[in-house]
């Protein structure tokens, strides 16, 4: 729900930034949605931006691991699901751009950013996809986890970002659950086939908990992201949440999850699991990551050789009457 909008002041009028202040922290109090016309703090927008621009690059550069297994796909079934799927990033990671320009931001200018490595993408995206079994292990582990992190932010209190969420939130459900079918499929099949999920379950599950970010101990922007109402939960929460909801789903699919610390703890009902390599992560995040350089390079070639289309879009628009040519008009490709 939108809070009653604060007019800006107008004219000479002076600014009361008080005032605009306290009406901000009240919505916020109040769980109403911020709104693009209201007034905001620098901090929460620029907080946004820097979310949702790192959120949006990752749906962009996510299309990639999979996608290279378009054409390799086991059969015309799978092939339509996964063409399907990563189709959908697509749009995502369009989606989250708009939103983003909602607050100011320059869709190109973020690409840019990107390209030159000024801002991040989710660090899972920096490994490679070695089977297909590995497009069904992303489909459960990464769009799991996705779902688990982006369900609480269709809360979020960016109005933009929170519808942005709910959309995407029911394609990451057909995701997640494409990729399962996918594994028990495997899983009934051959023991080849059933060494190929244990193989890609093995690669993939530290990576996946790791896309819930730092430790609460060593998360920057938490605290200050959740009192702006941005974030709902804390980082380990949500892996936490994660943890749990997967253990049971591994068990039925009949693999084991890579960690020997894992186990219910009785006190709380929650599962205890191993120490992630954090050395690793950072190592991935400040561009060391095993597929870092393969991925920005591929989406450097993919702006260059379609800037031609933005320039011809851009150039029909405005001969017939100034309408808007925007990115979206050129194909974001992943090849
Ligand atoms: C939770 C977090 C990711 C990080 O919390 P924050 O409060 O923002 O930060 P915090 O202080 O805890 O961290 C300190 C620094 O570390 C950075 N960093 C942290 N973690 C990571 C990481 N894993 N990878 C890389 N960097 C990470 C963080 O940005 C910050 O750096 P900065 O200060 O900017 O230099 C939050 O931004 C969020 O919920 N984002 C929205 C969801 C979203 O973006 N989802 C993307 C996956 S979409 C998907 O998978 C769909 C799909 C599926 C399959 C195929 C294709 C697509």
């Amino acid at each position: 729900m939108s809070a009653p909008t604060l007019e800006r002041p107008g004219g000479d009028s002076p600014v009361d930034t008080a005032a605009l202040q306290e009406h901000f922290d009240a919505t916020i109090a109040a769980e109403h949605r911020i709104e693009p016309r209201d007034w905001m703090p620098e901090g929460y927008r620029k907080t946004l931006i820097r979310q949702i621009a790192q959120h949006a690059h990752s749906e962009i550069i996510g299309m990639q691991p999979e996608g290279d297994w378009l054409l390799a796909a086991p059969s015309l079934r799978r092939k339509a699901i996964l063409l399907a799927k990563v189709q959908d990033e697509a749009g995502h990671g369009m989606y989250l751009y708009s939103a983003a320009e909602t607050l100011g931001a320059d869709r190109a200018d973020l690409t840019d950013k990107l390209i030159e490595r000024k801002q991040k993408y989710s660090s899972i995206f920096n490994y490679p996809t070695l089977t297909y079994a590995d497009v069904g292990v992303i489909g459960w582990l990464v769009d799991g986890a996705a779902i688990c992190n982006q369900v609480p932010l269709c809360r979020s209190s960016y109005g933009p970002y929170a519808r942005a969420m709910i959309r995407i939130c029911k394609e990451e459900s057909f995701h997640q659950r494409q990729g399962y079918e996918l594994l028990m499929t495997m899983m009934r099949g051959t023991a080849e086939q059933r060494a190929m999920v244990q193989d890609a379950v093995d690669r993939w599950w530290w990576p996946s908990l790791m896309m819930f970010g730092p430790p609460d101990d060593d998360s920057p922007n938490s605290a200050q992201s959740m009192a702006w109402g941005i974030k709902r939960h804390s980082n380990d929460e949500l892996r936490q949440r994660y943890v749990d909801m997967s253990v049971p789903q591994a068990e039925f699919l009949g693999v084991t999850l890579p960690d020997p610390e894992l186990r219910v703890d009785p006190e709380t009902g929650h599962h205890r699991f191993g120490t992630i390599d954090w050395e690793e992560f950072k190592r991935v995040i400040s561009g060391q990551g095993p597929a870092n350089d393969e991925r920005i390079a591929r989406r450097r070639a993919a702006r260059d050789d379609n800037a031609w289309v933005i320039e011809a879009a851009t150039a029909y628009a405005r001969k017939h009457g100034g309408g808007r040519a925007t990115a979206e008009l050129a194909p974001e490709s992943a090849a």
